[in-house]
């Protein structure tokens, strides 16, 4: 009987998204996750940005990985056009970086910084991580949306910094769980090892789930209706 829970072993790269609100720490997630697994996997990073390359430009000074392998992609537009509604920028520039270093194992692509609302098109990931900060309030987690319910893992992240802004850290990831009905959630800190190596036994595990062809990329469902204003007045909306 055919078994539709399983797919064929996948022979291109595993392409992961990071998406989360502005300043909640995408880029630092994907630092950690370089630095970390790079011995392990082949790794390349896509970084988006509206009118900068400013993520990639932080990620080759800390020399995360070898410059070549972190490219921007300046979309121009809101952040949730080139995820979402049209993936071609994007996904050009992943297929070009795996065709130039083949094999690839893991190629991640960084969200521009938004709101809660933006989540990636499957056809762009096959799985991606929504990454919250307890700087942001305890309780935004509660808000839900369709990262925080829908992505493959929500991090909660900056945990260290919980007693400076009267966060219950526990208690942030007790919502979380609820507002995922169970789904994964983790606390990280860039400064708590055992935290950084569950983020890094998450990647692996995923990594190994998907090769073998055992991961569906599921869809966190589309955002929120909303517009956004530009400076020249104009505006444009998102039903
Ligand atoms: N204390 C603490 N600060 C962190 C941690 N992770 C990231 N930061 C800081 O949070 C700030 C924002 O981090 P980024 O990684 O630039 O966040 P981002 O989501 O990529 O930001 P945008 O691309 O602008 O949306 C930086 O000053 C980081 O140093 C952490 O675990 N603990």
């Amino acid at each position: 009987m055919h078994d539709e829970t399983t797919t064929a072993p996948q022979a291109r790269a595993l392409r992961l998204g990071v998406a989360g609100p502005v300043g909640t720490g995408k880029s630092s997630v994907i630092a950690t996750i370089c630095r970390h697994l790079r011995d392990e996997f082949a790794l390349g990073v896509i970084t988006n940005d509206i009118y900068t390359d400013e993520d990639a430009r932080f990620l080759k000074s800390e020399g995360v990985l070898p410059e070549e392998r972190i490219r921007a992609v300046e979309t121009g537009s809101c952040p949730h056009t080139a995820i979402r509604d049209d993936v071609t920028m994007n996904l050009m520039a992943v297929e070009d970086m795996e065709r130039d270093f083949a094999p690839l194992d893991i190629v991640l692509v960084e969200s521009g910084g938004d709101n809660l609302t933006a989540t990636f098109s499957p056809a762009l990931v096959d799985a991606q991580l929504f990454v919250l900060d307890v700087a942001g309030g305890g309780d935004v987690a509660r808000k839900g949306g369709p990262g925080i319910s829908g992505a493959d893992l929500l991090v909660i992240n900056k945990i260290d910094l919980g007693p400076y802004v009267d966060v219950d850290v526990e208690q942030m990831v007790t919502d979380a769980e609820k507002a995922r009905d169970g789904g994964p959630v983790l606390a990280l800190s860039r400064k708590h090892p055992d935290t950084v190596e569950k983020l890094c036994d998450w990647v692996r595990e995923m990594h190994k789930t998907y090769a073998g062809g055992g991961h569906i990329p599921v869809d966190p469902g589309p955002m929120a209706p909303h517009h956004h204003a530009h400076d020249d007045g104009h505006t444009h909306s998102h039903e």
